[in-house]
């Protein structure tokens, strides 16, 4: 097995681990989520194993100019894997985004690699147009809740930062983390909470009912950083307390947590953590 489906393995484990993490599952707690666990995500993260060996295969091996069809043979194989994820999990979505952003960042590395090539330039030729591709007028009842959000507020979701090779990882999360210190599980709750500063976060807009808690949702963040983040008993306690509020209002950070999942998985590759 090669190197790269190992950390982009070790990326998705890495973050589930990770805790405590507001609204999200962790091995101590299972956040908003009631219809899954830690051992839910385990399960799913290794039938993801030969989707991201397919996602490094067709990295490795596309030879056109055209990125965008190197995607289109990704997208097929990511599919299946959506397939594959919702029969292990009976049906429960715990990395639908993950299967999305993880084998993309696989397959664009691979690339990059092969043709030694920046791994964000890669990402912005494969994904170039995929917002207009993918925002077709449907029945309401037909929209997912990416595309219903579109729709409502103009807010492009996983594909609009897809589509701009996801500059937050290049220029605000994989900086942040490269300078960060204290144990892994500090440096990754930090770079979580760092995220969650500017994400757009689709679960989240659709889990508090719009756009409206948005703002609240950044200010916590910077709010906890700015105390001193995890590396301090004020930045835990507060964490905590915001875990709670989180399940309360059934908030979900699940976009944040697959950006942190390619960060973790860039940060692998770079052999920073
Ligand atoms: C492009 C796809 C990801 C599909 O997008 P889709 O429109 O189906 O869904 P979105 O709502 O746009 O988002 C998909 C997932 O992406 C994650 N996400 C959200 N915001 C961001 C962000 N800012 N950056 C990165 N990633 C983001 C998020 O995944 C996480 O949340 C999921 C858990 O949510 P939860 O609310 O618990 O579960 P649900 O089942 O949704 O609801 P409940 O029933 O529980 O209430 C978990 O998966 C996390 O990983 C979003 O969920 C891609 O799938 C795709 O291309 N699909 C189409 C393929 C296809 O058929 N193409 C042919 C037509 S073009
Ligand atoms: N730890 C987590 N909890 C809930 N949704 C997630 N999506 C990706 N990681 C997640």
């Amino acid at each position: 097995m090669s190197e790269i489906v190992d950390h982009a393995l070790e990326a998705l484990l890495y973050e589930v681990v990770t805790q405590p993490k507001p609204g999200l599952v962790d091995p101590v707690d299972n956040g908003s989520h009631h219809d899954m666990d830690v051992f839910t995500f385990i399960n799913s993260s290794v039938t993801m194993r030969p989707y991201l060996a397919q996602a490094e295969e067709i990295g490795t091996n596309f030879t056109g100019t055209d990125l965008t069809k190197m995607f289109l043979q990704l997208r097929e194989a990511g599919k299946i894997a959506e397939k594959v994820m919702f029969q292990a999990t009976n049906g429960v979505n715990t990395h639908k985004g993950a299967i999305f952003s993880l084998g993309i960042f696989v397959c664009a590395q691979s690339y990059a690699k092969q043709n030694d090539q920046n791994p964000f330039d890669v990402i912005r030729q494969m994904c170039a147009g995929l917002m207009e591709h993918d925002f077709k007028k449907k029945p309401d009842e037909k929209l997912t809740a990416g595309e219903s959000q579109f729709w409502k507020y103009g807010e492009g979701g996983v594909r609009e930062i897809a589509e701009n090779g996801y500059i937050v990882i290049e220029k605000l999360a994989l900086p942040y983390l490269r300078k960060t210190t204290g144990t892994i599980n500090q440096r990754l709750l930090d770079t979580l909470m760092m995220l969650a500063t500017v994400t757009q976060d689709s679960t989240f807009i659709k889990r508090s009912g719009g756009m409206q808690d948005l703002s609240w949702l950044h200010q916590v963040a910077v709010h906890f950083l700015k105390i001193g983040g995890s590396k301090t008993d004020a930045g835990m306690d507060f964490l905590n307390q915001e875990n709670q509020v989180f399940k309360r209002h059934n908030y979900s950070l699940g976009g944040c947590a697959d950006l942190l999942i390619v960060t973790i998985f860039m940060a692998l590759e770079e052999n920073i953590l």
